[in-house]
C-alpha cells in the first residue's frame, strides 16, 4: 500500500536555505519527486481569508455567462477558456499567463480579459505570488540536492507560469464521474490546490492509483515531463486524473512552471550508469507538439519528442 508523502513547509519549520530543516526537507522533497513524482506540501503562507477569497472568485468566474468566459483568449496554447469538452463533460477551465520578475513583482502578461475583473485579477495575483514562493523553494531544493545549483539562476530567468483554474461540476445521475482523463503534466513543476472537495488520483510507479485527501493548507507539488527529461529521469512525471464522487462541485487551481527556451540535461546527471536519455528541447515547442491531436494519445510524449532512443 502506498501513501503519498506529506512534507511540512509551514512557517514553524523556519526553512532558511542552508539550515538543518532546509537540508532535511530538501532530501525528503527530492526523494518524493523521484519515487512518486509528487508530494503533499503543508504550506501556511496563503492566509485562510485569501484562500477563501480565491475560491469565491473562481465560483463567480465560472458563473459568468459563457459569452463572457470565451473572451479570455490567448495566443499561447492551453491558456484560454476551455469548456464543454465532449468526453469530459464535468470539466471547465480557464488559464492565465503570468511572469515572475526578479524584484518579486508579478504581472499577468497576456490576459485578454474584459474590464471589470480587476478584483478577480488582484486576488488571483496575490495567491499566485505566494504559491510561486513554494515553487521557488522546491525548485531550489531539488537543484541543490543534485548539486546543480549553478544552473539555478539561468532556470529562474526562463520560468514563465500558467495558472489554470478549474471547475468540475458534480455528475448528474447516470453520468460518468470522470472529472479529468489520466495524463502527465507537460511542465517543470506543478503546484495544485483545491477547495475542500477531493478527487485527485495519482498513479504510483507500480500502477496503483492513490487517492489524495487534502486540508485547506495542502498543496500538491508535482514534477512534470520537463523535469523528468531535465533530470535524466531521476524525477518522475506521474500519471494523474480527477474522479468526482461527492455531491459538491470541485474547484482547483494549478500553477504550471514552463521555461521559455531550451532545456538541457546538466552533465551532473549523466554517467556510464545513466546515459543521456533526452536531447535538449524547446519547452514551449514541446507544448505545441503535444497540442496536436495525433500526439495527445502518446504514452510518453516527451520521449517521442526528444528521447535519445526515439
Ligand atoms: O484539478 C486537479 O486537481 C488536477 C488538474 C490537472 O491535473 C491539470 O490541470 O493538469
Ligand atoms: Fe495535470
Amino acid at each position: 500500500m502506498h501513501k503519498l508523502p506529506t512534507i511540512d513547509f509551514t512557517n514553524k519549520r523556519n526553512l532558511n536555505p542552508g539550515s538543518t530543516s532546509w537540508l532535511t526537507t530538501s532530501i525528503e522533497a527530492t526523494r518524493a519527486l523521484e519515487q512518486y513524482g509528487c508530494f503533499i506540501a503543508e504550506y501556511d503562507q496563503v492566509p485562510l481569508d485569501l484562500n477563501n477569497a480565491v475560491f469565491q472568485a473562481l465560483q463567480d468566474l465560472f458563473d459568468l455567462p459563457i459569452e463572457t468566459k470565451v473572451q479570455n483568449k490567448s495566443r499561447k496554447p492551453l491558456y484560454g477558456y476551455v469548456g464543454q469538452i465532449p468526453f469530459i463533460p464535468l470539466y471547465e477551465s480557464m488559464g492565465f499567463d503570468y511572469s515572475n520578475t526578479h524584484d518579486g513583482v508579478r504581472s499577468f502578461t497576456d490576459v485578454m480579459w474584459p474590464h471589470g475583473n480587476k478584483a478577480f485579477r488582484a486576488t488571483l495575483l496575490a495567491y499566485n505570488g505566494l504559491v510561486a514562493k513554494l515553487e521557488e523553494m522546491v525548485t531550489r531544493m531539488v537543484f541543490e540536492s543534485y548539486g546543480v545549483e549553478k544552473h539555478l539562476d539561468a532556470h529562474r530567468n526562463m520560468v514563465t507560469y500558467l495558472c489554470r483554474c478549474m471547475k468540475y461540476r458534480r455528475p448528474e445521475k447516470n453520468e460518468t464521474n470522470m472529472g479529468f482523463v489520466a495524463h502527465t503534466d507537460k511542465d517543470f513543476i506543478t503546484i495544485l490546490h483545491q477547495n475542500q472537495v477531493d478527487g485527485l488520483e495519482v498513479k504510483a510507479r507500480d500502477g496503483e492509483w492513490l487517492t489524495v485527501n487534502l486540508l485547506p493548507t495542502s498543496y500538491i507539488v508535482m514534477s512534470g515531463d520537463a523535469a523528468m527529461a531535465w533530470s535524466n529521469e531521476r524525477l518522475y512525471s506521474p500519471y494523474h486524473r480527477v474522479t468526482m464522487n461527492g455531491n459538491a462541485s470541485r474547484y482547483s487551481i494549478a500553477q504550471f512552471s514552463f521555461l521559455e527556451g531550451i532545456i538541457e540535461t546538466p552533465e551532473e546527471f549523466v554517467d556510464e550508469e545513466h546515459p543521456l536519455q533526452f536531447k535538449p528541447f524547446d519547452h514551449l515547442k514541446y507544448l505545441d507538439f503535444y497540442n496536436k491531436e495525433e500526439n495527445r494519445k502518446l504514452e510518453c510524449a516527451i520521449r517521442t519528442y526528444c528521447g535519445v532512443l526515439e
